[in-house]
């Protein structure tokens, strides 16, 4: 069954719809974006959760101790490490499970992906200027070339419109979406996560 991360939650209605539709993972941005959330809001919106649910906090360029921090105070146990990050990142948060990001336009873009050794891989698309909640999709032929590198996880641009044939060509281990599914920034839409999330989980046969 296909796993699916709606990422971008700034309140505790959105991520109770979320959870209701059958979202596995939620994603908090302690990084600059519209979907900014304060740790605050994030371990309200938390503590409220029901079990079996992964809250994912995503950061870009962030000081390991400052994401240590904010991930100790939200009782948050997987990052999303959506920068630059060198892979020391990932030796310095053991403990936690790491996700990391990177951005692509073409196929050379996974080369480094060699280098590090996080939980899962998430393929995003690169926009110049933009670390990420574009809404915009890469060409998913490229993420095929990743299985070699690990566990990998799609995002970038998808919708309910567009999820099922990203699966169908990619075979991610898990989806991820944050613009596709909102009615404005920040501000999630309760039928377009549950068309996206049961066209994520549709299974044939
Ligand atoms: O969602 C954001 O605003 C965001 C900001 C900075 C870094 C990562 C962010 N979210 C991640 O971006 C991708 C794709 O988002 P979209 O579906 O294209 O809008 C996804 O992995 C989010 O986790």
């Amino acid at each position: 069954m296909m796993r699916v991360k709606i990422c971008g939650i700034t309140n505790s209605e959105d991520a109770q719809d979320a959870v209701a539709l059958g979202a596995d993972a939620l994603g908090f941005v302690f990084a600059k974006s519209s979907r900014r959330v304060t740790k605050e809001r994030a371990k309200d919106i938390i503590e409220h959760l029901p079990p079996f649910v992964s809250p994912v906090g995503v950061f870009v360029d962030e000081a390991v101790e400052a994401i240590k921090g904010i991930c100790n105070f939200c009782s948050i146990h997987t990052v999303q490490l959506h920068g630059n990050e060198d892979p020391l990142y990932v030796y310095d948060l053991k403990g936690y499970t790491i996700v990391k990001a990177f951005r692509i336009r073409e196929e050379d873009d996974l080369e480094p992906l060699a280098n590090y050794k996080p939980h899962a891989f998430l393929l995003d698309s690169y926009v110049k200027g933009v670390m990420g909640g574009t809404g915009v999709p890469f060409k998913w032929e490229i993420a095929r070339q990743a299985h070699k590198y690990g566990t990998v996880i799609l995002s970038g641009g998808l919708t309910p419109e567009n999820v099922r044939e990203a699966i169908h060509i990619v075979q991610p281990y898990a989806v991820d979406v944050s613009s596709g599914v909102e009615s404005s920034p920040g501000k999630k839409n309760k039928v377009l996560m549950k068309r996206f999330i049961m066209n994520a989980k549709f299974q044939d046969g």
